[in-house]
């Protein structure tokens, strides 16, 4: 089902959640690759775009197949946040100019950033009128639904950023202080959704593509925001966009496609950011692809000691080698029984 944020066109329901140190724009080009519908950069600081902070600058380069995306800002003043927006409508590729109200972490939220907006609606009003009113490109909002359990103001917010001028919503059903414990709360999203006309994207533990169309039939969402289940398992998008549309699960990947990914993955960070530091980024991004696959414990701790692309290579293809002959092995004991 196509969806629009302001006038950009989303051809699905299926939406790659931000994600600081994973949604760079290797992983957005492999998410859009395997048919995510819209996809959201890691967040970057208003401040370090006022000051041009090379490194900042280049993590709003975008690759022409990643369109329609969005890039996320997050700060605690409302002027610094305008120059940050006037700065991606002008400056960058993007679609969409996303606005970050839901980083728990507290070095953030010390500076009045992210989560921190929940507290007061007002506040968000202001902030987000000032910001849609110094951009052409349409503005979004991701927030959380609240600071803490006796600070839910899931709707006010919600409903404060409609009216500055927001072009959709995104929330993620757990409040700042649950950070990611608990579940997210989707009773809150659908409170939420039936009060918004613009879209809404529902976020939090959609695992399954199973998952997304609950979440989808529960609240009313628009659309389905995938995080951490995407991580290491771009299939999951394919699936999901498969099974919204036909109801069909597609089967998962298997380890071998996974290690190949992964490769693909690692090669493509490395072309974005050089060798050292992709490598070093991929360490931790790299153990996702093995999740779930039988005795790759050893490996995964290999992968995170790395130190070289050939290095990582290896190791991917050791331990494909390994799953192959254990594969051929199990399939000879099941032939002679
Ligand atoms: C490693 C990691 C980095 C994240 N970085 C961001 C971020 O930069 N901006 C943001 O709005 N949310 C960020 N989030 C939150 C996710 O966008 C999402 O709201 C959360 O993971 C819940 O969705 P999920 O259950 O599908 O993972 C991050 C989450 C993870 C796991």
């Amino acid at each position: 089902m196509k969806w629009k944020i302001g006038d950009v066109e989303i051809p699905n329901q299926v939406v790659v959640a931000p994600m600081a140190g994973v949604t760079n724009s290797a992983f957005r080009v492999i998410c859009k690759e395997f048919g995510a519908g819209y996809v959201v950069c890691e967040m970057i600081s208003d401040r370090g775009i006022m000051y041009h902070n090379k490194r900042t600058l280049n993590m709003m380069n975008v690759d022409p197949s990643e369109h329609p995306m969005g890039i996320q800002i997050f700060g605690g003043t409302k002027e610094t946040l305008v120059e940050a927006a006037k700065y991606v409508d002008e400056h960058t590729a993007a679609d969409v100019i996303d606005i970050n109200m839901g980083c728990p972490v507290n070095k953030v939220v010390k500076t009045d950033a992210g989560a921190r907006w929940l507290l007061d609606p007002n506040k968000v009003y202001e902030m987000v009128s000032s910001v849609t009113d110094a951009v052409k490109k349409p503005v979004t909002v991701k927030m959380r639904t609240g600071w803490d359990d006796k600070h839910i103001y899931a709707v006010e917010n919600a409903l404060a950023a409609e009216r500055a001028g927001a072009s959709a919503i995104a929330m993620h059903g757990r409040t700042r202080k649950q950070m990611y414990t608990g579940h997210a709360d989707w009773n809150i999203l659908k409170e939420v959704a039936d009060h918004l006309t613009i879209p809404f994207m529902a976020n939090g533990d959609i695992r399954t593509p199973e998952d997304a169309k609950k979440v989808l039939d529960m609240t009313g969402a628009t659309a389905a925001m995938i995080g951490r289940a995407a991580m290491g398992n771009p299939w999951m998008l394919t699936r999901t966009e498969h099974y919204l549309e036909t109801g069909e699960l597609l089967p998962e990947a298997t380890p071998n496609e996974k290690i190949k990914m992964a490769k693909e993955h690692l090669n493509r960070l490395i072309d974005l950011k050089g060798e050292y530091v992709g490598v070093r980024e991929f360490r931790g991004l790299s153990t996702y692809y093995l999740k779930g696959i039988p005795r790759s414990a050893r490996t995964k701790a290999a992968l995170v000691e790395a130190e070289t692309r050939d290095q990582m290579n290896e190791i991917f293809d050791r331990f494909a080698e390994q799953t192959a002959e254990r594969e051929m092995k199990r399939a000879a004991r099941k032939q002679a029984q």
